[in-house]
């Protein structure tokens, strides 16, 4: 494999870890996220999840917080577009928004499927 293409593979990876510790550094959905995924992580080794649990609940998170950088990115290139109110703008942030609502609500089925029987048995 040829040392420029492993040279500008890892170029990309850095850029991108950069564009992630500056969506984390200013915008507080991401912050709000990256605390919730902190804090089911931690529930996780309590819970003593499988596997299978890890990975559901680990996709759940890469969902919402992959979605949300996406529309964090949307929503910077319409206020470029366009700064004045416009229906089309609105319409295009809407869905964007609606994209991490829908992932977050599905993030939520499942914790409360992986959680609630849990706590429960803990219960009874
Ligand atoms: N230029 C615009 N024209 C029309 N409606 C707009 C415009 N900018 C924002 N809006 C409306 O206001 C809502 C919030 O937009 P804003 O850019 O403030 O997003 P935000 O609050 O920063 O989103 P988030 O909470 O995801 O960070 C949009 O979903 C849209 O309905």
């Amino acid at each position: 494999m040829p040392d420029s293409f492993l040279k500008g593979r890892m170029r990309s990876v850095g850029i991108a870890l950069r564009g992630l510790v500056s969506l984390f550094r200013s915008e507080p959905n991401m912050q709000v996220h990256a605390l919730a995924a902190l804090l089911v992580t931690g529930l996780g080794f309590l819970a003593e999840l499988s596997p299978v649990e890890w990975i559901l609940q680990n996709l759940a998170i890469g969902l919402v917080i992959g979605l949300e950088a996406i529309n964090t990115s949307i929503e910077e290139l319409a206020n470029k577009v366009e700064s004045r109110q416009d229906p089309q703008i609105k319409r295009v942030k809407d869905y964007g928004a609606a994209a991490v609502v829908f992932a977050a609500v599905i993030a939520l089925i499942t914790g409360g499927l992986l959680y609630i029987p849990r706590a429960l048995s803990l219960i009874s």
